[in-house]
C-alpha cells in the first residue's frame, strides 16, 4: 500500500511528518575509500533521514585492503569545523569516530564538556554524544596510538552518552579482556566508572551465543540484548562506523535509545547481507535506509536468560487468533458504556477498570464478559487476567509491566486472546516474540486520558511498525479522533483504539457509526452503503 508515508512502497527517511530537524554531526576521519569513515557516517545519517555536517579530524588513505596513513588535521583545522558548525548548526547528537591525536581527543573533550554545560546552563537541549573508539580498522591496521586511547579513557570518556565499542576497542579501553561465552558485566562496570553514561559492547568479534552475533548494552541499571544471525561475509569495511552513525541519525529523531539500537542494528544486517566484494579487501557495508524486513531486525530482550529462553520459543504455541482487523475498540471503565457499545453494533471492545480495589471488581467483570457472548462480540479484560480467565472472558489486554508478573501460559492455556501494549519497536519485537494475539501500539497521538512515560509514536513510526510485522494483527491506540482516524488506518494497521473520541463525544451513537466506518467494521460500511444507496 501507497501511503503519505511510503513512497513506492519504501519508507521516506526524514519521518513524513515534517522536515528534516535532526542535525547529526560526525566527527571523524575521511577514508578516501569511502568504505568506513566520515563517508560511511554521511550515508547513514543522511539515510536514515537526518541532516548529516561533519568535522573532519584525519585524511586517511586507505582502501580495502589496509591503511597507508593516516594524516591527523591541525587543532586549529579541528577547531574552526567546530566553531562554523555551532554557530549556525547546532547538533542533536555528535557521532564521534577516529580523533588522531593526543592533542585532538583533549580538545574535543574540552569543546564537548563547554558545550554540555553552557547548553545545560542556558536552558537548551545538551546534544548527546555518541562515540565509536576507532582503535583498529577492519583491515587490522591500528589507527592511533595507545597514548591517545589512554587520553580518551582520561578525558573524553566522561562526556560520552554511548559507546560503542567491539570487543577489542572495550578490552583496550577498560584495560581487562573479554572471554568468549563469558557476559562482558565487568568490563562494562569499569567503563561506566570512567564516566560513560551507556555502552554497547558489539558481538562481531565475540562469541557469547553460538551463531549469532549478540549485542550487549547496559547503562548500569539496565541491559539490552540484541541477537542476529552471524553472516558469512568477508565484506564488511565499516561495520562500526555505519552502526554508530545510524544509532546517531535514529536516536537524533527522538527515538527512544533501546530503539535507535534495533533500528540501527537491522540497518546494519540488511547491509552486511548486501555487501559485496569492491576492491581486493572487504568490501563496504551497503547503505539501504530503514531495515523494511523484519528478517533483517535482531531478537531482543532484556535479560540473557530471556533471549536465550526465546531460542526454544523460537515458534511457540502461540495464543489463541483473533483477526487481523478487529474494526474500531472502543475502550471504556464501565458495564453500562459497553452496552451501548454492544447495542451500537460494535464487535470489539475493552472493559478498563483501573482501580483494583473497586468492590464490585468481579460483578462488574461477569457482566460484561456475559453481555460479550450475548452479542457475540471479542471483550478484552485489562489487567485483570485472573478474573478474565475465571470469567471466560474472550481475552486479556495487558501493560509492559503486567508482562512481568501475569501468568501467560495460565492465559495461553484457558484459550484467552492476549493483546499487549508496546510504546516503539523494541518493546513490539519483544512482545511479539510472545506470540500473543494482537500488539497495540501507543501512543501514536498526545493524549489526555492517561499519563505516558514515552514519547507520542506517530503516523510514521507506526507506518514503519505495519511494515515491518505485515501479519501480526495491530492496533493502534493514543489521541485517535475522527480527524485523525483515517490517517492512522491508512498505515495500513488492522484497527484503531479510542476512548475519549467516545466518552467525551456530544453524541457517543454518531460518533461511534462514524468510526466503525472508518475503522472498516462491516455492518458500519454496508449500512452506510444501505444509506447511501437509498439516496440514490
Ligand atoms: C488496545 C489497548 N492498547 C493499549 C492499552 C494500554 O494498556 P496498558 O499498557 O496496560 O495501560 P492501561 O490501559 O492499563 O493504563 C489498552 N488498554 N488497550
Ligand atoms: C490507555 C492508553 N494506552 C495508551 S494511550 C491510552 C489512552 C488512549 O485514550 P485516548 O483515545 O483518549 O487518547
Ligand atoms: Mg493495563
Amino acid at each position: 500500500m501507497i501511503t503519505p508515508y511510503t513512497c513506492g512502497g519504501e519508507l521516506v527517511a526524514g519521518g513524513g511528518e515534517g522536515q528534516v530537524s535532526a542535525i547529526v554531526w560526525a566527527i571523524g576521519g575521511s577514508d578516501c575509500s569511502a568504505g568506513a569513515g566520515i563517508q560511511a557516517d554521511l550515508q547513514a545519517i543522511n539515510g536514515l533521514g537526518a541532516h548529516g555536517c561533519t568535522v573532519i579530524t584525519a585524511v586517511t588513505a586507505q582502501n580495502s585492503v589496509a591503511v597507508s596513513q593516516v594524516n591527523p588535521v591541525s587543532d586549529l583545522v579541528l577547531q574552526s569545523q567546530l566553531d562554523v558548525l555551532l554557530a549556525d548548526l547546532p547538533p542533536r547528537i555528535i557521532k564521534i569516530g577516529l580523533l588522531a591525536t593526543v592533542s585532538q581527543v583533549v580538545m574535543v573533550s574540552q569543546w564537548l564538556q563547554q558545550l554540555k554545560q553552557t547548553s545545560e546552563q542556558t536552558g537548551h537541549r545538551v546534544p548527546l554524544v555518541v562515540y565509536d573508539p576507532v582503535a583498529v580498522a577492519s583491515s587490522g591496521d591500528n589507527l592511533v596510538a595507545e597514548s591517545t586511547l589512554t587520553a580518551v579513557t582520561k578525558h573524553l570518556l566522561p562526556w560520552i552518552d554511548l559507546l560503542t565499542p567491539n570487543a577489542m576497542e572495550a578490552a583496550l579501553l577498560a584495560g581487562m579482556a573479554l572471554q568468549d561465552g563469558v557476559l562482558p558485566e565487568p568490563v562494562i562496570k569499569q567503563l561506566l566508572a570512567l564516566g560513560v553514561g551507556s555502552v554497547l559492547i558489539k558481538g562481531g568479534h565475540y562469541q557469547l551465543l553460538a551463531d549469532h552475533c549478540l549485542d550487549y548494552w547496559s547503562n548500569g541499571d539496565s541491559q539490552r540484548y540484541l541477537s542476529a544471525p552471524r553472516l558469512d561475509t568477508a565484506h564488511g569495511h565499516g561495520t562500526g562506523c555505519s552502526l554508530a552513525s545510524a544509532i546517531a541519525a535514529i536516536w537524533a529523531q527522538g527515538y527512544a535509545l533501546e530503539d535507535a539500537l534495533v533500528f540501527a542494528r537491522g540497518y546494519l544486517q540488511q547491509g552486511l547481507a548486501a555487501a559485496v566484494s569492491l576492491g581486493a579487501g572487504a568490501g563496504p557495508v551497503k547503505h539501504l535506509g530503514w531495515p523494511t524486513d523484519s528478517v533483517m531486525l535482531p531478537r531482543v530482550g532484556a535479560s540473557l536468560a530471556e533471549l536465550t529462553a526465546s531460542d526454544e520459543l523460537v515458534s511457540p504455541v502461540p495464543f489463541a487468533p483473533c483477526p487481523q482487523r478487529l474494526g474500531l475498540y472502543p475502550v471504556v471503565d464501565s458495564v453500562a458504556w459497553l452496552a451501548r457499545l454492544l447495542a451500537a453494533g460494535v464487535k470489539t471492545l475493552q472493559l478498563r477498570i483501573k482501580d483494583p480495589q473497586s468492590p464490585d471488581l468481579r460483578q462488574q467483570i461477569a457482566a460484561a464478559v456475559a453481555l460479550g457472548h450475548q452479542y457475540q462480540a471479542r471483550l478484552f479484560i485489562n489487567d485483570h487476567w485472573q478474573l478474565a480467565i475465571e470469567l471466560g472472558a474472550y481475552g486479556v489486554h495487558l501493560g509492559q509491566e503486567d508482562l512481568q508478573t501475569a501468568d501467560l501460559a495460565a492465559i495461553k492455556r484457558a484459550g484467552l486472546r492476549l493483546g499487549i501494549s508496546t510504546h516503539g519497536i523494541y518493546e513490539l519485537l519483544r512482545a511479539a516474540q510472545l506470540r500473543p494475539s494482537y500488539l497495540a501500539l501507543g501512543h501514536i497521538f498526545a493524549t489526555q486520558t492517561k499519563q505516558m512515560p514515552s514519547q507520542p509514536q506517530g503516523l510514521f513510526r507506526l507506518a514503519q511498525q505495519v511494515q515491518l510485522l505485515p501479519n501480526t494483527p495491530l492496533v493502534a491506540i493514543g489521541g485517535i479522533d475522527a480527524e485523525r482516524a483515517s490517517a492512522v488506518m491508512n498505515t495500513g494497521v488492522g484497527s484503531f483504539a479510542v476512548v475519549s473520541a467516545i466518552t467525551k463525544a456530544t453524541v457517543a451513537e454518531s460518533m461511534i457509526a462514524k468510526l466503525q466506518h472508518i475503522a472498516g467494521d462491516p455492518v458500519a460500511v454496508a449500512e452506510t452503503n444501505r444509506v447511501a444507496g437509498a439516496c440514490l
